[in-house]
């Protein structure tokens, strides 16, 4: 198995729109995630300085679910308000940039449209930056991770509502498991589900 840290993913299941965000850490395993209207916070629970292991994970809003690993969950749902999912990536990601942290870990984040087969990833890291505009497709999920993995297309499990969802992502094989969160389109709005 392999360490990917924060780890999330966007695709399609059923014809509708998904996504999941997979937290790994090695150094802050213990964190929780909190639910507040329609978004979801990550909490760390333990002592530190570090500005980077406690922020909001996902804002959704009527046409978009926002998945990050940072703070530029809450920058890319406003930017929204006036740009398409594929500039608000390349400006909120560009302007925030990589965590000054040890290890330089890089900013991902994920966009998934209600009612569209489309979605958008985002990379921000020190020396590789990429914003992909894709073409999600039936069964399958295009995910991205601070370390080890940059960009891959996964067979995703079925899955038939967003507490599945969260359970399939929490059974990946990735290292050092915390929590995960998943999002799925409904027939309106959005399903929204942690796991455990
Ligand atoms: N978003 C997060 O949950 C998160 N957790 C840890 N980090 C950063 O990544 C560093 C390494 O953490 P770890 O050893 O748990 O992979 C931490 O010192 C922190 O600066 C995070 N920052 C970005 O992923």
């Amino acid at each position: 198995m392999t360490y990917t840290g924060r780890t999330l993913g966007i695709g399609l299941m059923n014809g509708e729109p998904f996504a999941f965000y997979l937290l790994c850490s090695r150094s802050f395993p213990k964190r929780k995630a909190i639910f507040k209207g329609r978004a979801v916070y990550i909490e760390n629970m333990t002592e530190t300085d570090n500005p980077y292991v406690s922020y909001p994970v996902v804002r959704l809003l009527d046409d978009y679910a926002v998945v990050t690993n940072g703070l530029q969950t809450d920058f890319i749902a406003q930017t929204l308000e006036w740009e398409s999912p594929r500039k608000a990536l390349v400006h909120v990601l560009d302007a925030l940039d990589y965590e000054r942290d040890s290890y330089s870990t890089p900013r991902i984040a994920g966009i998934v449209e209600h009612g569209n087969g489309k979605g958008w990833l985002g990379f921000a890291g020190r020396d590789e930056f990429w914003v992909k505009s894709l073409e999600l497709k039936d069964g399958k999920a295009f995910v991205t991770a601070t370390y080890n993995l940059s960009f891959a297309e996964l067979d995703f499990p079925a899955f038939e509502s967003a507490e599945e969802l969260a359970e399939k992502a929490i059974e990946l094989p990735f290292e050092k498991k915390v929590l995960a969160i998943g999002v799925a389109a409904e027939k309106k709005g959005w399903g929204l589900a942690v796991s455990p």
